[in-house]
């Protein structure tokens, strides 16, 4: 039997080179399936979940081989496998210095007394949901019949032994790709977390990956005095950037700065990059952690729950929706357009449209859609003025790219630029409504920089807090090439390769969707 072996290359990895891989994952499924290590670890043969579209089911993999499950399940923990500094080196851990504040007679074994740390053999799953059949809603499946496949994914958090002598660490922070609400939360718990184990020496790298190699950018010193408020504003106190990446220069300036734990926080793109740089530290055996914190308000982070700042984007985004609500039922055959983020997917249109219960039309990038024609989006909407009086429809901006004139054009750091969408659509319901003789008063609204600016909301906060804390965690463990992540409310840590080999995206036939497609009523403009 063929099994593919574990991703080793960077970049934003076509999904289809990787024939394991699972696809559409949509994790929104609440479970308590955390495996202590402590306990006996990987029963290989007990039951648990794993998935892919019984359609995609592997060519590769010759399900009749009786073993192909326990194979499977092998591989998939070489591929989780967690890359340590000790593959390279033999480094003897000491005792952590990390402790939780106690008062009282038995200061002499801190770690014992709060029993707070988390046993390297820790593990929690990664799928939960036993699909029956492969016709379930949602269903992901890695053999024809669905079957129920354990896969065991690291769990975050401080370990009791270390792999860094705290008062001699210098640790970099950097912020790349575009804002997302939160940033300044995580670099905020990155330096108190980091204080707590006793580094002193703490730097931000200005405006993302340029601020290595750009010779006019100066490290930002960083402490707890420094980051204390920071969390009270938006934005980055670092500043971020796209483009101009070169993994040489950057592990130049590593080295030349002599940074030891670098914490990446970003999203496909940064990640690839992060990745690119934790490998060619190992080329000159440097004994540095790249530890990365995703970072993307469109939540296109494989294998997630969801990423930080999403939660706050979708709540900003009701706030456009409920002006264009209130803008096109106080207007006569009022129709109100709101196009919200997410370049390849439309998590935030899909919730923001959930949430609010305005939205008559929601349409994202996942799902095709026609405008003209007698099942397109404008014949739903003339129906929707006749009957309704007016309508309100949200867009995400990477949604119906395939109606628009395309230009090849790449932002610096490669990512396609969209067509505006939001425009073209007001622009089409306009013609239609005038060509039909209809009176229709269209208000298009484009809060997408608005929402991306703001400040993090309660639970991005938390989310924020604990990610910053398990990522300092991860590289005093010793662990470098990963990223931490929030799976089935449990938080973990993760090979950066799993979770950029494509931009996560909605299952069109998830549940969430059709959850989505209940509250709008809409159909499909097909
Ligand atoms: N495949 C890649 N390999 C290395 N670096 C990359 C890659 N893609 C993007 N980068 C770098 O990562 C940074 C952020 O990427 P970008 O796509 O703009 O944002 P995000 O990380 O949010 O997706 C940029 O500096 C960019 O040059
Ligand atoms: O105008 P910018 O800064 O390039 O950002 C626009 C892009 O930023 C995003 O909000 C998030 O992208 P990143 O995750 O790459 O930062 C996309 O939805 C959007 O296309
Ligand atoms: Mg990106």
């Amino acid at each position: 039997m063929a099994f593919v072996s574990p991703v080793s290359g960077v970049g934003l990895i076509n999904p289809e080179q990787h024939g394991l891989h699972p696809k559409g994952y949509s994790s929104s499924f609440h479970f308590s399936c955390i495996k202590f290590g402590d306990s006996k670890r990987h029963t290989k043969n007990s039951r648990c979940s794993m998935v892919v579209r019984s359609s995609d089911a592997n060519p590769d993999i010759d399900f009749s081989d009786p073993d192909w499950k326990q194979q499977y399940q092998e591989e998939f923990e070489k591929r989780f496998s967690l890359p340590h500094l000790n593959d390279l080196f033999d480094i003897n851990p000491i005792q952590t210095t990390f402790a939780l504040k106690c008062r009282g007679s038995d200061e002499t074994e801190p770690g014992e007394r709060k029993n707070g740390y988390v046993n390297d053999d820790d593990r929690t799953l990664l799928k939960v949901i036993k699909f029956a059949s492969p016709n379930s809603a949602g269903a992901e499946c890695i053999d024809p019949d669905c079957s129920w496949v354990e896969q065991w994914i690291h769990r975050a958090g401080p370990r009791k032994k270390i792999y860094y002598e705290p008062g001699a660490v210098k640790a970099g922070i950097v912020t790349c790709g575009g804002l997302c609400p939160g940033l300044n939360d995580v670099i905020r718990q990155i330096v108190f977390t980091l204080d707590i184990y006793g580094v002193k020496n703490i730097v931000g790298i200005p405006f993302g990956y340029r601020g290595f190699f750009d010779k006019s950018l100066s490290e930002i010193p960083l402490s707890r005095q420094v980051v204390q408020n920071i969390n009270l504003a938006g934005g980055s106190l670092l500043g971020v950037s796209r483009g101009s990446a070169s993994t040489g220069e950057i592990v130049d300036s590593i080295q030349a700065r002599r940074i030891d734990m670098l914490f990446i926080l970003g999203g496909n793109g940064t990640h690839a990059g992060a990745h690119a740089i934790h490998e060619e530290c190992r080329k000159r055996k440097l004994k540095v952690s790249v530890v990365c914190v995703p970072k993307t308000i469109d939540n296109d982070i494989l294998l997630m729950d969801k990423t930080f700042g999403f939660d706050t984007a979708v709540e900003e985004a009701q706030r456009a929706i409920n002006s264009a609500y209130i803008e096109a039922h106080s207007a006569y055959h009022g129709i109100g357009l709101v196009k919200l983020m997410g370049r390849s997917s439309g998590f935030i249109a899909m919730h923001a449209s959930l949430s609010s219960g305005q939205i008559d039309v929601c349409l994202i990038p996942e799902v095709p859609f026609n405008l003209e024609g007698p099942y397109g989006v404008l014949k739903h909407l003339e129906q929707l003025i006749q009957t309704k009086g007016s309508a309100v429809v949200c867009v995400a901006e990477g949604a119906g790219q395939n109606l628009l004139e395309t230009s090849n054009a790449t932002d610096a750091s490669g990512n396609i630029v969209l067509g505006d969408i939001g425009v073209h659509i007001q622009q089409k319901i306009k013609t239609h409504f005038k060509g039909i003789g209809v009176h229709a008063d269209v208000k298009y609204i484009d809060p997408t920089y608005m929402i991306r600016a703001i400040r993090a909301n309660a639970s991005d906060a938390i989310l924020c807090t604990v990610l910053g804390q398990n990522a300092v965690h991860g590289a005093f463990a010793g662990f470098s090439g990963i990223t931490v992540g929030l799976c089935n409310t449990h938080y973990v840590y993760l090979p950066i390769p799993e979770v950029i080999t494509s931009p996560r995206c909605v299952n069109p036939n998830s549940r969430m969707w059709h959850r989505c497609l209940t509250s709008t009523g809409q159909p499909d403009f097909l």
